[in-house]
């Protein structure tokens, strides 16, 4: 196994899977990649759902195995929004700016210890004529009430890791590897690697 398709367009999410896959030798080819004109709606109102949607139409597509990524903040505050609509959160054209600003704005008003949050990542994993399978992470948090940080992308800059002391945007991607949803995720994975993947000849 030396590459894994990762049924994704956000090219943020792809260096988060390169900094936790390359230690094993793994390249990561995205929808870029594979298939650039495609473009799936995300129809579902679940992580999990909208995961398996991704990685299943491209697996079916390609006739090969590929991983999907369905992932957003969960700000308790707001009763888990913006959730499975964190990358659209701001509307039509949503950027990751945008999406801050209105998060930022919808939270104007909630006191700091009042601002907590949650990462959650679902990995789906689809081939054909296989069942497919899920792995979650999570990581909790604070939103702050100004960016700080220039790494990771999404809601990083705003996003603040208390076990780290800093925002998710200021560790380097291998301390965010470690710490965050996406890279439990990966890690609950890789504990089944032989059963997803076959065992190494
Ligand atoms: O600051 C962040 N650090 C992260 O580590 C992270 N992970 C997810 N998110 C947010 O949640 C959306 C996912 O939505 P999503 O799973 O539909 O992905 P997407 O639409 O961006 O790309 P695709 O994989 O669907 O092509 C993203 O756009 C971000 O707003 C994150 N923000
Ligand atoms: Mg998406």
């Amino acid at each position: 196994m030396n590459e894994v398709i990762i049924a994704t367009k956000n090219r943020g999410k792809a260096k988060d899977f390169e900094a936790l896959l390359s230690p094993y030798g793994i390249r990561v080819l995205t929808l870029f990649d594979v298939a650039p004109d495609l473009d799936i709606e995300e129809t579902g109102t679940t992580f999990r759902g909208n995961a398996a949607l991704k990685a299943e139409t491209v697996a079916a597509q390609l006739g090969k195995m590929v991983i999907a990524d369905d992932s957003g903040l969960s700000v308790d505050a707001l009763d888990g929004k913006p959730g499975v609509y964190s990358a659209r959160y701001s509307g039509e054209g949503a950027t990751d700016e945008r999406n801050i600003e209105k998060l930022l704005s919808d939270l104007s008003a909630v006191p700091d210890e009042e601002r907590t949050a949650r990462f959650v990542c679902v990995l789906a994993i689809a081939a054909p004529g296989t069942e497919t399978r899920f792995f979650e992470g999570a990581c909790e948090g604070r939103i702050l009430r100004a960016p700080a940080g220039e790494n990771g992308f999404g809601y990083d800059p705003i996003f603040y890791v208390p076990t780290e002391e800093r925002t998710m945007a200021q560790l380097t991607p291998e301390e965010k590897a470690a710490v965050s949803h996406r890279g439990e995720a990966i890690r609950k994975l890789e504990e089944k690697a032989g059963e997803v993947f076959g065992e190494r000849p």
